[in-house]
């Protein structure tokens, strides 16, 4: 069974790697009825198949940043969609005016629960050769102001399942829209 709660308007998960915005957004497109998009995977595609380590490496984190707001802004044409994006979305100015067009959900973990989760991975590039938790911890801080501009803060906390999480983010979403945004209302 879907719900249709949002009409269509499309739903941005924002918030650090390792939070699980890919493994909750995949979730969340099916009980909402609606497609699923990574733009990791689509800036792959973007940059001729090339991974997101292998774009960073060539590209450098400029040209990378670049490369995921084109990507942003042709998904953002598109309506019904979860789209899971980069942690580091939130950097770029630009990109908050393509994350307004939908409802903006900041999956929000400790430090020490994105560790854990990313203690196997060696996809990340900028976890590369550093110390991981202070790194995490420099970026959070960094990035902390501008993951508060979403619509709805979710906390993950330790053991809860992806399935738990996406249901927390249905059940709060009729919190915070307001009679009439939705385009289609
Ligand atoms: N609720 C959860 N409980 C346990 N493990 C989880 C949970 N959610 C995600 N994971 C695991 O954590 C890891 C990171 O998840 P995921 O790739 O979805 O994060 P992300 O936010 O999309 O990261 P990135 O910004 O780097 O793309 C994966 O191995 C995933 O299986
Ligand atoms: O937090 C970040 O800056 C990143 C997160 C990932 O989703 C990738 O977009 C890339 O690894 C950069
Ligand atoms: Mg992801």
């Amino acid at each position: 069974m879907t719900i249709d709660l949002l009409k269509g308007v499309n739903l941005y998960l924002i918030g650090m790697m390792g939070v699980g915005k890919t493994t909750v957004g995949r979730l969340l497109g099916q009980h909402l009825g609606y497609g699923f998009v990574d733009i990791d995977t689509c800036v792959e595609k973007a940059g001729g198949g090339k991974s997101i380590t292998e774009l960073f490496a060539e590209l450098g984190e400029p040209a990378f940043r670049q490369l995921e707001s084109q990507v942003l802004s042709q998904v953002c044409a598109f309506t019904k969609l979860v789209i899971a994006t980069g942690g580091g979305i939130v950097v770029q100015q630009q990109n908050w005016s393509y994350l307004h067009h939908g409802l903006i959900v900041w999956l929000d973990a400790s430090v020490e629960i994105l560790c854990a989760r990313l203690a196997e991975d060696t996809t990340r590039p900028l976890l590369q050769n550093v110390d991981r938790k202070a790194k995490l911890q420099f970026l959070l801080e960094q990035r902390q102001h501008l993951y508060r501009q979403a619509d709805l803060r979710i906390t993950v906390n330790e053991g809860e399942t992806p399935e738990e999480i996406a249901t927390k983010i249905i059940e709060q979403i009729p919190s915070v829209l307001k009679p009439g945004v939705l385009s289609t209302e």
